[in-house]
């Protein structure tokens, strides 16, 4: 099944809770929630408090990505907050199994993801014990950035993957994804579809609503 998880990161902060009821009555899937600490990536965005503030305004999945260093240290207060999701960095996890186990042990769903610059060998060893594999499309840290092209093969490569092991985890992609290039990515065999500037810049409801038709005919 296609899911759109809209990027909060571009919403306007202003009027957070009015931003997602507005895409979850357009019908997105997901929220996606980008927490960001200052030391794994540049930039610091939002964490627990706010993620516990927004959990009134909907009851979509929360697709938590974790764009911090050892996000082990803060499972139990993410689940705590309203999680459904987390996805962790494999470079920011000095035991990668452990973070994997933690987020089991509050039932949540599991995500890895890696950088564009780092192989898709890196995350091998986990594919098996995770839900979602996300492919960052673009160096995590900031929206509206453009789409690095390499993604595409390594979205194929994690799909190959998917059926040489038997295996069943969503494939999800993050990063300068529009209405351009859905189509490219979906072909690849992405599945959950990230999109924060393409949906919140101009008309929200009618950028689900485009992103949502060409995500039917895949
Ligand atoms: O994780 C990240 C950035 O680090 C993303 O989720 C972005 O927030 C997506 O925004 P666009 O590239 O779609 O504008
Ligand atoms: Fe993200």
């Amino acid at each position: 099944m296609n899911i759109l998880s809209p990027s909060i990161l571009s919403a306007d902060f202003t009027k957070l809770g009015e931003e997602i009821e507005t895409i979850d009555n357009a019908g997105a899937e997901y929220i996606h929630v980008d927490v960001m600490d200052g030391m794994f990536v540049p930039s610091i965005s939002y964490g627990m408090p706010v993620i516990k503030s927004i959990r009134k305004s909907t009851g979509k999945v929360f697709d938590v990505h974790l764009m911090i260093s050892e996000p082990i240290r803060y499972i139990a207060d993410f689940a705590a907050s309203g999680a459904d999701m987390i996805t962790v960095h494999v470079e920011a996890c000095s035991d990668v199994v452990a973070t994997i186990e933690k987020i089991r042990e509050y039932k949540l769903k599991v995500g890895i993801t890696l950088n564009p610059d780092t192989p898709v060998s890196a995350i091998k060893p986990y594919l098996n014990r995770v839900d979602m594999v996300l492919i960052m499309s673009v160096n995590p840290g900031f929206g509206g950035q453009k789409f690095i092209t390499s993604s595409v093969d390594k979205i194929k490569e994690v799909k190959r993957l998917r059926d040489e092991l038997n295996l069943s985890y969503d494939i999800e992609v993050d990063g300068g994804i529009n209405i351009d290039n859905l189509a490219t990515v979906l072909e690849a065999g992405a599945n959950v579809i990230v999109a924060g500037s393409a949906i919140f810049r101009g008309d929200a409801v009618e950028n689900v609503k485009k992103f949502k038709s060409i995500m039917s005919v895949w």
